[in-house]
């Protein structure tokens, strides 16, 4: 068959990619911010590296998200990786919550950028939000890591197959 033959395939449905996405294991991040928009914060496995010079990842954030209008005009934010135990946490950022409730659940501090850092993250990230990039329902924050806070001796957290896994350090195995 040439280039030319070339079959045309189905569209693939919304169900169907998202249920090949749940084959993705991912880590659970609480995404947070405040400023002069307000304090908001949502839970995301949508959170990638992108390059470290500058050091900086993304995240997608649904433009039909409640807290969208609050992160396009803060302009700064906090990554923070969730650590094993986190899930009840995750699961309030997850939607629908009223955002004082959220905030309520857990300790929080701050850093030069003034996002809610989470106590216990895993690892947290404070970031500028370098550019934003539009694709379909969601924007790709692209976000520069200005400050990092590591915590050690936690193990991780994964989202996979619409559950929450433990995610053990080597030498707890
Ligand atoms: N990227 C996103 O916006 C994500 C949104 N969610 C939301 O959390 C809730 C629970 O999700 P699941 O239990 O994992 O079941 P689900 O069937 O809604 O999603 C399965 C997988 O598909 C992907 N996905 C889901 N909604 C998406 C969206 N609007 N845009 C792009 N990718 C999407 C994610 O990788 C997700 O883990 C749902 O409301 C879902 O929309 C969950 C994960 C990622
Ligand atoms: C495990 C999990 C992962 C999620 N990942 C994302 C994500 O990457 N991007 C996103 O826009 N929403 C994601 N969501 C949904 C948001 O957390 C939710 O829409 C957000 O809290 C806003 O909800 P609200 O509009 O009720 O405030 C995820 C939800 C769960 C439970």
């Amino acid at each position: 068959m040439s280039v030319h033959e070339l079959p045309v395939l189905p569209a693939v449905e919304r169900d169907a990619f998202r249920n090949a996405m749940a084959c993705l294991g991912a880590a659970v991040n609480i995404i947070t911010t405040a400023g002069p928009a307000g304090r908001a914060g949502f839970t995301a496995s949508a959170v990638c590296s992108v390059t470290d010079s500058p050091p900086t990842l993304l995240v997608c954030l649904n433009r039909s998200a409640s807290v969208w209008p609050i992160f396009r005009d803060n302009g700064y934010l906090c990554v923070n990786t969730l650590a094993a135990g986190h899930e009840e946490l995750s699961t309030l950022f997850g939607g629908k919550t009223p955002m004082a409730e959220r905030f309520a659940a857990a300790d929080w501090h701050t850093l030069a950028s003034g996002s809610p850092l989470l106590d216990g993250a895993l690892v947290s990230f404070d970031c500028k939000v370098a550019q934003v990039v539009s694709v379909g329902t969601h924007d790709i924050l692209f976000c520069e890591v200005q400050a990092l806070v590591r915590n050690d001796e936690t193990h991780g957290l994964a989202w996979f197959d619409r559950g929450y896994h433990h995610l053990l350090r080597q030498d707890a195995r």
